[in-house]
């Protein structure tokens, strides 16, 4: 599908699938266009061209934009009792509000008033707002980007957790985060798809082999990328030289991004 704002192509000929659980990351410089096809999944953009199929229903869509916010005198529960009476559809099988609370660590908080909330929790009542709909897929538009490293690591947690049974897809500036989490990716750039399929593909496609790094003894070192460290070693071992140090570096899923957008540029 495309999207245009008047003569700006915001997304051109998008072909992305979405299916069963697992943990996609949705990833793009600013103005690629992650929250333009968020809207246009939610359907809250008009697609000029082509379409979007959610057979599933719009109901089985659980969302939370970047920064959640809430009216400041609901209590988490009165918030989460709130999203299970309004939205689209009801659905069969929702969880409890109290569960849900206790899945995202906010039962203890479950009386306290949101606007006391710290942003990672508003994050997280967030995440169960959507979640006490029981989605089947859940989208967060850059849910660890506002945290701190403790309310991130919590948040990253519950994302890995999420995705074990459920697809979560998740936009996201922060490409450690996503190295770490997404088992899928979406990657865009100006409007166009630069990769769509499995993180592991994508870093062997684009990242620098890894390198195989030799300190010797007297200051020499010696460096060999995958897959020439047979020889390297060889060469070591031949010499019977002393080793100070082996280092072994991959490249990172940003070294990757920038390899693949730079090829599109
Ligand atoms: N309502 C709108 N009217 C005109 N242009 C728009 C509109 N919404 C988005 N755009 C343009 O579409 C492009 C994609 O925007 P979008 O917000 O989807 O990018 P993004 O990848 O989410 O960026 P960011 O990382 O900064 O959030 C940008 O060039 C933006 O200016």
């Amino acid at each position: 599908m495309s999207v245009r704002f008047g003569d700006f192509t915001a997304l051109d000929h998008i072909d992305w699938t979405v299916a069963g659980p697992g943990v996609i990351g949705l990833i793009g410089l600013n103005g690629a266009g992650k929250t333009t096809l968020i809207r246009a999944v939610l359907g809250l953009q008009r697609v000029g061209a082509g379409v979007v199929r959610v057979p599933i229903g719009l109901g089985a869509i659980g969302y939370c934009p970047d920064t959640p916010g809430f009216e400041p005198w609901l209590s988490a529960r009165e918030v989460l009792e709130q999203s299970l009476a309004i939205g689209p559809g009801r659905r069969a099988g929702r969880v409890s509000v109290d569960a849900t609370l206790e899945s995202v660590d906010l039962a203890r908080h479950a009386h306290r008033r949101a606007g006391g909330f710290s942003r990672g929790m508003l994050q997280r009542l967030g995440i169960a707002a959507a979640l006490v709909r029981q989605p089947e897929v859940l989208i967060l538009d850059e849910p660890t980007s506002a945290l701190d490293p403790e309310g991130r690591a919590a948040v990253l947690a519950l994302i890995r957790e999420l995705g074990e049974r459920m697809t979560v897809v998740f936009s996201s500036h922060l490409l450690a985060d996503v190295e770490d989490l997404a088992d899928r990716l979406l990657v865009l750039h100006r409007g166009h798809t630069v990769f769509t399929g499995d993180t592991a593909t994508f870093r062997a496609e684009h990242a620098t082999p890894p390198t195989l790094r030799i300190a010797l003894r007297g200051g020499r070192t010696v460096e060999a990328a995958a897959p020439q460290w047979g020889s390297t070693l060889a060469e070591v071992s031949a010499h019977a030289a002393d080793i100070d140090d082996i280092e072994i570096s991959r490249g990172s899923l940003a070294d990757a991004f920038f390899t693949a957008i730079g090829e599109r540029s």
